[in-house]
């Protein structure tokens, strides 16, 4: 799950940019492009092995000087652009945006929210959770298990469903979602029918249902969603969003 490999002809270093359970930041050297040194994300089990090899080992030696310099640049969160090199300070802008929407929810219970990045790190839909266009306060927020219709289950929209809709673009063909909460099995079907092709999530709470979650998981397969950041930095970003995300 690499999103710019082509051309790369060293891996110069891992760490140092953000950390988390599957994922981490590491350097790499494009010759073609003249030290060209980007930031993106690789599944560890992979990058450690490109790491270990010891042509990597050598060439890591002479350009650690350059490296640390192209680090610091890096982390510059300046302008939001380039989503699909996965630099981080990227990532955390479309993830708080996200996280925004989400305080826009009327659900008193749980707040979702849900940000569509295109392949030139443009913004083209963004949504949270709440009761259909119009019909706002016809439909009640209550919670339970049975979820019947005096329910909010049977009536809410999703997030994810939302900023598919109100997408700002013809389509949202090869783009990444940066969801608050992984997506249910509905919304799985809806990011692989509109065509998006990364899903990035910030809390993964314990499923209501494990038949859905378990479709969820398995519709969701073939995109490879990860999770920003490790669990406890998620756990500090999602406080911003009350009363709690992760119940
Ligand atoms: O993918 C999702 N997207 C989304 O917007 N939601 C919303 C719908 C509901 O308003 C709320 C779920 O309610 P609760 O956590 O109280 O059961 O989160 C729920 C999911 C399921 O993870």
């Amino acid at each position: 799950m690499l999103h710019s490999w082509g051309g790369v002809d060293l891996v110069l270093d891992c760490a140092g940019i953000r950390s988390g359970k599957l994922f981490f930041g590491f350097i790499s050297y494009r010759p073609d492009r003249n030290l060209e040194v980007s930031v993106t994300w690789i599944q560890l089990e992979p990058a450690q092995q490109l790491l270990q090899s010891p042509r990597n080992q050598q060439s890591k030696q002479s350009l650690r000087g350059v490296m640390a310099q192209k680090i610091n640049q890096a982390k510059d969160p300046g302008p939001p652009h380039g989503a699909v090199t996965g630099q981080y300070a990227d990532e955390e802008y479309f993830m708080n945006v996200a996280l925004l929407f989400a305080k826009k929810s009327r659900d008193p219970k749980s707040k979702v929210g849900a940000c569509i990045v295109n392949e030139e790190g443009k913004i083209v839909g963004i949504g949270h959770n709440k009761m259909p266009n119009g019909r706002e306060d016809d439909f009640p927020w209550k919670r339970g298990g049975s979820r019947g219709l005096d329910t909010k289950y049977p009536y809410v929209c999703h997030a994810e469903l939302n900023a598919i809709m109100n997408k700002t673009s013809v389509d949202v063909k090869g783009c990444t979602i940066y969801v608050t909460r992984f997506p249910c099995n509905e919304c799985a079907k809806a990011i692989i029918q509109s065509g998006i092709k990364h899903v990035v999530y910030l809390s993964k709470p314990s499923a209501e249902d494990p038949i859905e979650r378990e479709a969820a998981e398995r519709l969701l397969s073939g995109i490879g969603p990860r999770q920003f950041l490790s669990k406890t930095e998620a756990d500090e970003l999602l406080k911003s969003i009350l009363p709690a995300l992760n119940e």
